[in-house]
């Protein structure tokens, strides 16, 4: 039999794995404004509210939670949520993504490096490796894993026990998620996208932190420009306050949103480059649609999955798009915004 790697092996490859996604963070100019706790977070009441009663029970029974899956658009506060769930418990904290995985082996290290309590971020967990995916089932249902150790016929798989841990699971696409593992997290929380008002505040607050006076109608202005995003609105707001401390006056009013927003080519309903050559390409290219994703994403110079998880959810939720069984269509709406008539012979899903 092969012998069993030693502690440090399997930690050094669990480090290797774990690291990068940690440092990111870290360096994040977004790390100063995450919220730390639960009753910092703004809005999506209902996963709060659910989120905290998962955590208080564990807490009260010592144990470690059930597993959590997070969906939901990018930059909404899965990964602050995660942080959150860590800090709550008063556990640490480890991170890594779907991508950064790239053998079963480098998974089985890095949970086999976990200790009791621990909270493991997998962020993009839609893009797990298959492998990977089948040994996180069984680690996260049984806490055992299978090290492997050598290579070909002499290969041999040592079982681990590993100690309690909690998995919190990120996921643009909770619908790649196969169901076996999707049955595996006792609770699932999805976010929504943030009404204005709930912008506004976490808007405020992270003027706060900033330490930077923003006018109530600013804030209202950022916050409807910020395509219900929390991670927009704080983009949006550092780039109010360059504006309005090198063109302003320093003072981050209406008029320095305004002006600022108009720099950065963020629209009055808050689309962006990417969201109008969305609609450009499909109004103008292809006379409204019918076109298929992959199509539309190459016309723009962009990944179909950038165009599908970043633009079309806020373009499908504005009534800017229509996906149908046929290819992504414009609506009468888009057509307009982008203060052009349609032909009078696109397809017959809009017409009047
Ligand atoms: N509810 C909230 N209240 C206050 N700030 C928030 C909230 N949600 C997110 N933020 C802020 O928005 C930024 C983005 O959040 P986060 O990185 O958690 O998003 P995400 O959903 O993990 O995005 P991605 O999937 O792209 O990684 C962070 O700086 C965080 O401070």
């Amino acid at each position: 039999m092969a012998d069993r790697p030693a502690d440090d092996e399997v930690r050094d490859l669990g480090e290797r794995v774990l690291a990068p996604l940690a440092d990111e963070i870290e360096r994040s100019v977004e790390a100063a404004l995450r919220p730390r706790k639960l009753d910092e977070f703004v809005g999506q009441q209902t996963v709060r509210a659910q989120l905290s009663l998962v955590l208080e029970a564990a807490t009260a029974r010592g144990v470690a939670p059930d597993h959590i899956l997070l969906s939901g658009p990018p930059g909404l506060g899965k990964t602050t949520l995660a942080m959150i769930v860590a800090a709550e418990l008063g556990a640490s904290l480890r991170v890594t993504s779907g991508p950064a995985i790239q053998h079963a082996g480098d998974l089985a290290a890095v949970l086999s490096s976990l200790e009791e309590g621990e909270v493991l971020f997998l962020d993009e967990i839609h893009r797990l490796a298959r492998p990977a995916e089948e040994l996180l089932y069984v680690a996260m249902e049984d806490f055992r894993v299978d090290v492997v150790v050598g290579k070909g016929a002499g290969a041999s798989a040592i079982p681990l026990t590993l100690p309690p841990f909690t998995v919190v699971g990120a996921t643009t696409r909770s619908g790649l998620l196969p169901a076996p593992l999707r049955d595996r997290f006792g609770f699932t929380g999805h976010l929504d996208y943030y009404d204005a008002f709930e912008l506004e505040k976490v808007l405020h607050r992270s003027a706060r932190l900033l330490d930077v006076p923003l006018a109530a109608d600013a804030a209202t202005e950022i916050a409807r420009r910020s395509r219900g995003t929390p991670r927009i609105a704080n983009r949006l707001l550092r780039r109010v306050r360059d504006w309005a401390q090198v063109r302003g006056t320093g003072d981050m009013d209406l008029a320095a949103a305004r002006a600022a927003l108009e720099v950065y080519e963020v629209d009055p309903i808050g689309l962006d480059r990417l969201d109008r050559s969305v609609l450009d390409a499909l109004c103008t290219r292809f006379r409204g649609g019918p076109v298929g994703l992959t199509t539309l994403a190459l016309t723009v110079g962009e990944e179909p999955e950038t165009v599908e998880t970043v633009a079309e959810p806020y373009l499908v939720r504005e009534g800017l798009i229509a996906r149908t069984p046929r290819g992504r269509v414009a609506t009468p709406a888009a057509w307009r915004h982008l203060g052009l008539e349609p032909p009078t012979d696109q397809g017959t899903l809009f017409r009047a």
